[in-house]
């Protein structure tokens, strides 16, 4: 149920939310004042303020708890409270806002660091890429998108030939500086809806949606030469081995994807190794290569 609810308050608009606390905070305002003093609504003022903290802005929240104590001190005042000193009802007020305010920080830190946490853990921390599990997850959803439209996908896998060697010989450290260095030139090609993983050690893997056979090419056979030329302006003994598997009709299952590239890319390690295999499956043919020009290399 709360479930439900945050994945439909996430979904609205920042105004649609705004708007929605003001109506709460308004009803439970005409409630209070139809109950009278006697029953306690204190808690429901709560409603929309952690609304507004969680779902909107830290500025737009503060607001809403200014409202918040403001509907509450109206209340107060209309329904008949009386105290032994009319500053009284000023200073009640101002303690329910500062409770407010307090809820509306606090809830917002807990989200920030929330925020940053689920971001970390989506990453790869070496690249900055996806990790395997955060690549699994969004790329079933580009698949989804791409299955509904009908539109054609790309899925490189790229490993790095001899990296052990370098691990080996030059220590852990370099092989890291070659990761990083990798990582950074898959990022600078992708573009906003492309999608980069290092699924683990010197493998990565880059997912591009709206992308025929023909896109697909000369953007792998680019980025190979990038990541060549890169390799040897810094003397790396390192080359790269790509398998790409084109779907103009996206796989249901990402994981199957993967695999189809991965057994593309070690086709690529078992035979003459730092090429590109280009190669297009039609998933609902069961996996069958294409008729046509499907297998190709660099
Ligand atoms: N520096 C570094 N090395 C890693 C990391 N993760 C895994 N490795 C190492 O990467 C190496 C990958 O092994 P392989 O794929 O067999 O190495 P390779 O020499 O490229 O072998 P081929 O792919 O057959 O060319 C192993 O030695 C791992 O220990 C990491 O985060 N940093």
């Amino acid at each position: 149920m709360l479930d439900h609810i945050h994945a439909l308050l996430s979904s609205q608009s920042a105004l649609r939310v705004g708007l929605l606390c003001a109506l709460i905070l308004l009803v439970i305002g005409v409630i209070d004042q139809l109950t009278g003093n006697e029953i306690a609504l204190a808690l429901f003022y709560l409603i929309p303020v952690a609304i507004a903290a969680w779902y909107l802005s830290r500025r737009v929240a503060f607001l809403m708890a200014l409202a918040a104590a403001i509907v509450w001190l109206l209340v107060d005042h209309t329904s008949g409270q009386s105290y032994s000193h009319p500053a009284i009802a000023f200073w009640n007020a101002l303690v329910r806002l500062s409770f407010f305010a307090l809820t509306v920080y606090l809830m917002s830190i807990i989200r920030q660091l929330l925020e940053t946490q689920t971001a970390l853990a989506q990453m790869d921390s070496l690249t900055g890429l996806h990790n395997a599990r955060s690549f699994g997850q969004a790329s079933a959803s580009v698949f989804d998108i791409a299955r509904r439209h009908g539109h054609s996908s790309a899925l490189g896998y790229i490993d790095i030939d001899g990296f052990k060697g370098v691990n080996d010989s030059f220590g852990h450290s370099a092989g890291d500086e070659i990761l990083k260095a990798v990582g950074c030139a898959l990022t600078k090609r992708l573009r906003v809806s492309d999608l980069g993983a290092r699924l683990g050690g010197d493998e990565f893997a880059i997912l591009l949606p709206e992308t025929s056979m023909l896109g697909a090419r000369s953007f792998f056979k680019d980025l190979h030469a990038a990541l060549l030329d890169l390799a040897e302006s810094n003397n790396w003994p390192i080359g790269f081995s790509v398998g790409v598997a084109v779907f103009p009709f996206p796989p249901l299952n990402s994981d199957e994807a993967v695999r189809l590239a991965d057994d593309l890319m070690y086709k690529v390690k078992r035979s003459e190794r730092n090429s590109v295999l280009f190669s297009e499956f039609d998933v609902e043919a069961k996996n069958t290569v294409k008729t046509g020009p499907s297998i190709s290399q660099l």
